[in-house]
């Protein structure tokens, strides 16, 4: 059992609130292909959301449509009250200007497959970049800050490392610290380990799951079903581009009422 597989009780640490992201009717397609068909669903604050399903259900799609990497064609999407995302007559995503939108993007970290490190930086300058040249925060403010993040990740040791002398666990490790240079209010992980060699796997869910007993909202794209059962405070199995199933993690995982949701479970057990 790996020690992401220990006992934590999902949510024990944290009270939740109101929804921080609420999704409704969502819809999304890449030309004649519909990857997000009805997509709805509400993460409260504080709480760790793992979405489930099987390659091209339109789980990266979701996170990218929250993060203003997409634009939705139906539905909306609300984060902290702010509409992210919003498809009706005289209401449409695009008509935000640039600098709301950029403004929206700060309040969302996310950590994506591969680590995107900027190779020629050190993990102290990667962590320190947006905060100095986006949020205008002072160079010695944000040093300082990135210090105690990448304490916070198990890498004080590695601030004048460049992302080629790191491993892939490093690498994404310091890529968590980055979003968190920030202050995010969400945290978006896509499949944040699945690039990682086996052995690496459980220092970068560990840190994960420090962030969720934090309290950080967090929305988790992965197939690790070990973190999902020990972190999930709720846990949506998505397929075709809808919910097929949501609700604990006891209830997903260790008693799934669609068969749909009982093949892909077995599929990555
Ligand atoms: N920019 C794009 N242009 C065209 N098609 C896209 C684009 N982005 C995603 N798709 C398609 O949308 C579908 C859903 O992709 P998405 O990456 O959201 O699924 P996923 O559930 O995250 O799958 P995976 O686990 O493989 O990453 C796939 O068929 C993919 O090819």
């Amino acid at each position: 059992m790996s020690t992401t597989d220990t006992a934590h009780t999902a949510g024990a640490a944290r009270t939740p609130t109101g929804p921080l992201v609420e999704i409704r009717r969502v819809r999304k397609s890449f030309g004649a292909h519909q990857v997000l068909r009805d997509i709805s669903l509400e993460v409260p604050e504080g709480t760790v959301t793992v979405l489930l399903g099987p390659s091209g259900s339109g789980k990266s799609t979701l996170l990218r449509c929250i993060n203003h990497l997409e634009t939705i064609d139906g539905g909306r999407i609300i984060v902290d009250g702010e509409l992210i995302g919003y498809r009706q007559a005289g209401h449409a995503t695009h008509e935000m200007t640039p600098r709301q939108i950029a403004r929206q993007r700060r309040g969302i970290g996310m950590v994506f497959q591969r680590f995107n490190l900027f190779p020629h930086m050190t993990a102290l300058e990667n962590i320190t970049e947006a905060p100095v040249g986006i949020a205008r925060i002072p160079s010695a403010t944000a040093k300082a800050r990135a210090r105690e993040l990448l304490d916070r990740v198990g890498l004080a040791d590695f601030a004048g490392h460049y992302p080629s002398q790191l491993s892939g666990g490093q690498q994404q490790r310091v890529a968590i610290a980055r979003a968190l240079a920030m202050s995010p209010k969400l945290m978006l992980f896509d499949e944040p380990t699945s690039a990682l060699d086996p052995e690496l796997v459980g220092d970068v869910l560990d840190v994960m799951r420090e962030l969720a007993d934090d309290g950080m909202t967090m929305i988790v794209v992965t197939h690790e079903i070990g973190f999902a059962r020990g972190v999930a405070d709720q846990v949506v199995f998505m397929d075709g581009g809808v919910v097929v199933e949501s609700g604990t993690a006891a209830a997903v995982i260790d008693t799934p009422q669609r068969q749909r949701t009982r093949n892909f479970l077995e599929s990555v057990r």
